[in-house]
């Protein structure tokens, strides 16, 4: 499928430019906002579109490959929920903000195990669609997301809405789950830092298979910092397999008894399942924090009603004892605890970063690559690409002034569209070239069908969004 010789670019053109711009001198006025609405200076983006930012889930696609190969359930669920832990990994310490797609942007991609075909079917709100798929045709990665950034004072609670479908036509096997939300914390003194926190339930809606998936906040004492534990069920709410990692490094599975023996002889390890209570709430509510006074006393003095919201904000700002995360500094390496239970088996481990990505926006080698555009590829792709767009490439090049200058002209000139088609030629409204809104077969949510003809390449050349 894809030109599996050609050597991928292992980095940006340029390094970027670190600047010491306070996120909270932008951002106090938007306590409470959702932010997609809010036009952001170009400093704090990265160099990519949230399309190609989307593609990084499929870093780790060998996982489907490998799923498919296994003729039993319980090991291609465990493949499945390492695959799905393994699209978080790229974000750790990626702070940039992408780029918001523009409407009717498209952002291909075509690698060894994968082809992908991104596009922002709508606006406001935003909502990406995309459609992967290996080269045989043994599985199908399809999904939209609608990112929903809200600003709670200290941290930046992003939900990820929307559903990833996953099928393996020969086993005639459908999973679906949702991803879990992602948390920005010190925004307002500090070093950002990022987790991922919540539930996510990974459905096979052919057998009944579950991955019950827990994604912890960081904890007393950074000990749980970056961690997921779970367990496979099958239809009969049996546990079969107990899985454990961290979305930054690793993820491993083990037979359900190899885990009760284990914990039967390390009794402080690990609590037991069900001993502990599953963190559903908001991972702001769960995180202790040790606020020294000076930024209490500036919280203090913000708005009452840009917290009321929040009915975790009165817990946060209490001093809750000893914790190793200090309020505005990153949490200390996690504990050095490990989890060593007999009989497991690593389903996947992070590829090491490049040695030089601090200065080059945190990126993952797959990421440096992802807005590289060599001829061959600028004769084939559609004229929406991302890799097209001025601002993006300006900002990959080091012209902060000539990106912040495109990025305005682009939005203007989306705004202009937008008008048109509401005003002179009403209710001609915007349809998405790739995709049309359609019902999950299998959740029976709303969501987008991708109608698989962009690979033919017979594009409308009228377009013109950049
Ligand atoms: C501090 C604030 C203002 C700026 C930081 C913005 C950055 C870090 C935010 C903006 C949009 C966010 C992304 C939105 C949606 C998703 C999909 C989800 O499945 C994984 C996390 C991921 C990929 C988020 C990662 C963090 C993110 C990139």
């Amino acid at each position: 499928m894809a030109n599996t010789n050609y050597e991928h670019r292992l980095i940006l053109p340029v390094p970027m430019q670190h600047n010491d711009f306070n996120i909270w001198s932008v951002l106090k006025n938007c306590v409470g906002k959702e932010l997609s609405k809010i036009t952001m200076p170009v400093v704090f983006n990265e160099p990519l579109s949230f399309l190609q930012r989307m593609s990084e889930y499929m870093e780790y696609s060998h996982l489907l490959r490998q799923a498919t190969e296994a003729s039993d359930p319980l090991t291609r669920m465990q493949h499945v929920a390492g695959f799905a832990v393994s699209a978080l990994a790229a974000n750790w310490e990626r702070l940039g903000k992408p780029f918001n797609p523009l409407l009717g942007e498209t952002y291909e991609l075509e690698r060894e195990e994968f082809r992908i075909i991104c596009e922002q079917v709508s606006h406001h709100p935003p909502v990406s669609a995309f459609h992967a798929e290996s080269p045989d045709g043994s599985w199908v990665f399809h999904g939209s997301i609608h990112p929903k950034l809200k600003y709670w004072g200290k941290t930046v609670e992003i939900h990820p809405k929307g559903i990833l479908t996953l099928e393996f036509p020969k086993w005639k096997e459908a999973y679906t789950w949702t991803n879990v939300q992602c948390c920005v914390h010190n925004v307002i003194v500090g070093k950002l830092w990022i987790e991922q926190c919540g539930t996510m339930e990974i459905v096979n809606h052919t057998t009944g298979h579950k991955a019950h998936l827990n994604f912890k906040s960081a904890g007393l004492n950074s000990k749980d910092l970056h961690r997921v534990e779970g367990f496979i069920t099958d239809r009969n709410k049996q546990k079969l397999s107990y899985v454990h990692g961290k979305w930054t490094e690793f993820f491993k599975c083990v037979h359900y008894k190899y885990y009760e023996e284990y914990i039967r002889e390390h009794p402080n390890k690990i609590k037991k399942f069900g001993d502990q209570k599953s963190s559903n709430k908001s991972p702001t509510g769960g995180s202790p924090s040790h606020t020294p006074k000076k930024v209490f006393q500036k919280l203090n003095s913000l708005t009452v009603s840009a917290f009321t919201k929040s009915n975790s904000v009165q817990e946060d700002y209490e001093d809750s004892g000893p914790s190793d995360i200090i309020e505005g500094e990153l949490p200390k390496s996690d504990s050095t605890y490990s989890i060593d239970i007999p009989n497991s088996i690593t389903i996947w481990n992070v590829n090491p970063r490049p040695l030089n990505c601090s200065d080059y926006y945190q990126f993952t080698s797959f990421a440096m690559s992802l807005n590289e555009l060599g001829h061959e590829l600028e004769s084939k792709i559609c004229k929406t690409d991302s890799r097209l767009r001025p601002d993006i490439r300006k900002l990959e090049q080091g012209d902060i002034d000539g990106a912040a200058v495109e990025k305005t002209r682009l939005e203007n000139k989306q705004r202009e569209a937008n008008k048109l088609r509401k005003g002179k030629r009403a209710g001609m409204e915007w349809t998405p070239r790739w995709f049309s809104a359609g019902i999950n077969p299998y959740t029976k949510q709303e969501d987008w069908v991708c109608n698989g003809e962009y690979w033919n390449r017979q594009y409308d050349e009228d377009i013109d969004i950049f």
